[in-house]
C-alpha cells in the first residue's frame, strides 16, 4: 500500500470515532440453496452509521458449517465479491462494531463464535455493567475461558454455558428459551442480540429494559418466507421485508426453517429505550419502537424553537439566519427555522466522502478533522447573527471548531442551539461516552459551556421537552433511558465506584496510552489490528471463542484471505 493509501486506511479505520455503537443483523432465507451473505452485506452497509471500526458476517452452510469474514474496517473495505462468495449458506449473522468494552483489536470484531455446545454465533449491541462478577462466575463455576476483554464474548459464553446445562444431544426451542431466560437473570446492562445455532436457526433477544433496539421482518419468498432481524427498520425497507415488529423487552424470538417461536423469557422490567437513538444514532428513515426517528427530530426542532424564542426575547437578541450542523441536525433545524419564521440556510457544506463520526487520534487531529469534513460559506455568515443548530454537544469538538469557522468567515454573533440537553454523565449502555471529564458540559453551566466552545450564547433543549418530542409519537412508552442527561440509570448498579473504574479503563487518554504500549490496536503496518484489514484470515494472533486464528480451527471456515 502506498503511504497515502496506508494513511487514509488508518484514518478511515480510526477508533476515535465519536459517540458510536453497534449494529446487528440476522437473516434466514427459506431457500437454503441461496447464499444470504450478499444481502447481509447490503444490510450492514445500511447500519454502517452505528459502528465504523469493525464488521463481520458469519453464515451457516451445508452440514451446519460456519463461514466467517470479519476484520477491523468499514463494510465497503472488508467485503468484496470474492470474500462474499465464500460465505456459503442461506442463514447468517452480521455485525458492525464500535467498541464500548475491551479494545479495538481485530480479535474482538463480531460476530463471536463458540464451538460448544452445538456451535453458536453471536452478535451484540449494548454493554454489560456486571462483567466483573460474570467473569468470576465463568472462571470459578462454569470453567469457561474468556480470551478477550469484550463483554460480548462473555455474554455469548453465559448463553453457551446455560445451553450446555441442558446436557442434551439435540436441543429444542424450549431449551433455548430457558437458557436465554436464565442468562437475562444473570447479566445486567443493555443487550440487543442476534445469535445463530449451527444447522438450527437464528435467534434474537432484547434486555428486559429494551434499552437497545432490534426488530424482525418477513418477506414472501417463492416457496415460503424469509426472515430478518436488524437493529433498525431501514434494513427491512430496503430489501423488501415488511411487517416490522420490534422485539419486546425481555423477549426472545427463534426462527428455524419450519417455525417462528416467540416467548417472554423474563418478566419485562421498566421499558426504557435509549432516547439518544432518536437524538443522534438511528437513521431518520428508521422507525424504532413505533416511533419515526424523522418525526421525532422534527418535533425536537419544534420544541427547541420555543426555548430559543424564550431565551432570545429574554436577552433581547435577534437572529438573522438558522444554519444546521450537517448531517444529523438538519431535520430539526429546518423545523426550528420554520417555527421561528427565520431563513434556513445550508451554510456548512459537508465533504460527502468523509464518514459520519470520522475523528482522528488526539485533539489536534480531531479539530483538523472537523475542518476536513465541513466548510463554511462566507456568503451565509458574513455580517450576520447566526443560530447554529446541532443535535447534541458531547465533547464540544464539533461546536468549537465550527463556531471558529463561522467567525473566521465574518459571522457577527454565533448562537448555538442543541436539540439535546447538556450531556453530563457517561453512557454505560453501548454508546462510547465513558469519561465524565471528556464531556464539555460536565461541571459546567450553560454560560461556561458557551465560553468553552467560544459561542456568544448556547441554548439547550430541556429534558422534559426532549422526552415529549419522542414520547408523543408513542405514548405507550412511559420512560426513556436519559441517563447521559440526568444520571438516572434504569438498570441500577451504576455508582461512583463504577464510574471511576470505567474512567480508569476507557477514558480517551488512558486508552491511547494502553493501546500504544500493548500494540493492541495494531495501527502499524503489518499488524492487521486497527489500521488495516486482517490478513490470512486471522484476527490478530489470538485464538478465542470469538476470534479464530486461521482457517478451519474448531471447524470455522474463515474466508478472509486478502
Ligand atoms: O460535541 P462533539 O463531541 O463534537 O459531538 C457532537 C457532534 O457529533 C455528532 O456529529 P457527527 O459528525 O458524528 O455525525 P453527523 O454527520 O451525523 O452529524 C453530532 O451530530 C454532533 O454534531
Ligand atoms: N457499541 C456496542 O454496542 C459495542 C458492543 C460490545 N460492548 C463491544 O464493545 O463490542
Ligand atoms: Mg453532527
Amino acid at each position: 500500500m502506498s503511504f497515502v493509501a496506508t494513511t487514509f486506511a488508518k484514518i478511515r479505520f480510526s477508533r476515535y470515532s465519536k459517540q458510536a455503537m453497534c449494529g446487528i443483523l440476522g437473516l434466514l432465507l427459506h431457500d437454503s440453496t441461496i447464499n444470504c451473505a450478499p444481502e447481509i452485506c447490503e444490510g450492514l452497509s445500511l447500519l454502517q452509521h452505528r459502528g465504523q471500526d469493525a464488521c463481520g458476517i458469519v453464515t451457516c452452510g451445508p452440514k451446519g458449517r460456519f463461514y466467517q469474514c470479519k476484520a477491523n474496517g468499514m463494510v465497503r473495505d472488508i467485503f468484496d465479491e470474492t470474500s462474499i462468495r465464500k460465505l456459503i449458506g442461506g442463514m447468517g449473522v452480521g455485525h458492525v462494531r464500535y467498541p464500548t468494552a475491551g479494545s479495538f483489536n481485530n480479535a474482538e470484531a463480531q460476530p463471536f463464535y463458540v464451538n460448544s455446545p452445538y456451535g453458536i454465533v453471536f452478535a451484540h449491541n449494548g454493554n454489560l455493567i456486571n462483567t466483573a462478577s460474570l467473569l468470576q462466575y465463568m472462571d470459578a463455576t462454569a470453567h469457561r475461558h474468556i480470551n478477550t476483554s469484550s463483554d460480548s464474548e462473555l455474554l455469548l459464553n453465559i448463553f453457551a454455558n446455560n445451553l450446555q446445562q441442558t446436557g442434551k444431544f439435540r436441543i429444542n426451542e424450549e431449551d433455548i428459551f430457558t437458557a436465554i431466560g436464565g442468562m437475562m437473570k444473570q447479566v445486567k446492562g443493555a443487550y440487543a442480540c442476534v445469535a445463530m445455532l449451527a444447522g438450527f436457526g437464528i435467534i434474537a433477544f432484547r434486555d428486559p429494559n429494551g434499552i437497545r433496539p432490534v426488530g424482525m421482518a418477513v418477506r414472501k419468498a417463492e416457496t415460503g418466507k424469509d426472515y430478518l432481524f436488524a437493529s433498525e427498520s431501514v434494513v427491512a425497507d430496503s430489501s423488501g421485508f415488511t411487517d416490522w415488529d420490534d422485539v419486546k423487552p425481555g423477549e426472545a424470538i427463534i426462527i428455524t426453517r419450519t417455525s417462528v417461536s416467540r416467548r417472554q423469557v423474563v418478566e419485562p422490567a421498566t421499558f426504557a429505550p435509549d432516547i439518544f437513538e432518536y437524538v443522534y444514532f438511528a437513521r431518520p428513515d428508521s422507525v424504532l419502537d413505533g416511533i419515526s426517528v424523522y418525526r421525532s427530530r422534527m418535533a425536537m426542532g419544534d420544541m427547541l424553537a420555543e426555548e430559543v424564542k424564550r431565551v432570545l426575547s429574554k436577552k433581547n437578541i435577534s437572529v438573522d439566519v438558522v444554519i444546521p450542523v450537517p448531517d444529523t441536525s438538519r431535520v430539526a433545524a429546518l423545523n426550528l427555522a420554520q417555527k421561528l419564521n427565520l431563513p434556513y440556510r445550508e451554510g456548512f457544506i459537508k465533504n460527502r466522502y468523509v464518514g459520519r463520526t470520522f475523528i482522528m487520534p488526539g485533539q489536534h487531529m480531531r479539530k483538523k478533522n472537523v475542518r476536513r469534513k465541513l466548510n463554511a460559506m462566507a456568503l451565509e455568515f458574513s455580517g450576520r447573527n447566526v443560530l447554529l443548530v446541532d443535535d447534541s454537544i458531547v465533547r464540544g469538538t464539533t461546536s468549537k471548531e465550527i463556531i471558529q469557522m463561522a467567525k473566521d468567515v465574518g459571522a457577527k454573533n454565533v448562537i448555538v442551539a442543541s436539540c439535546a440537553p447538556p450531556i453530563r454523565y457517561p453512557n454505560v449502555y453501548g454508546i462510547d461516552m465513558p469519561s465524565r471529564s471528556e464531556l464539555v458540559a460536565y461541571g459546567r453551566n450553560e454560560e461556561d459551556v458557551a465560553e468553552a466552545i467560544g459561542a456568544d450564547l448556547v441554548i439547550f433543549q430541556t429534558l422534559p421537552d426532549l422526552i415529549e418530542s419522542v414520547r408523543q409519537l408513542n405514548p405507550s412508552i412511559n420512560r426513556f433511558d436519559c441517563s447521559v442527561f440526568d444520571g438516572d440509570y434504569v438498570t441500577g448498579g451504576v455508582d461512583e465506584a463504577y464510574f471511576s473504574n470505567l474512567e480508569t479503563l476507557r477514558a480517551d487518554n488512558v486508552r491511547s496510552k494502553v493501546e500504544m504500549m500493548t500494540g493492541e490496536l495494531g495501527p502499524a503496518e503489518g499488524k492487521g489490528g486497527g489500521g488495516a484489514p486482517a490478513v490470512n484470515g486471522t484476527s490478530d494472533n489470538v485464538v478465542s471463542s470469538g476470534s479464530i486464528n486461521g482457517d478451519d480451527i474448531v471447524g470455522l471456515h474463515n474466508t478472509w484471505k486478502r
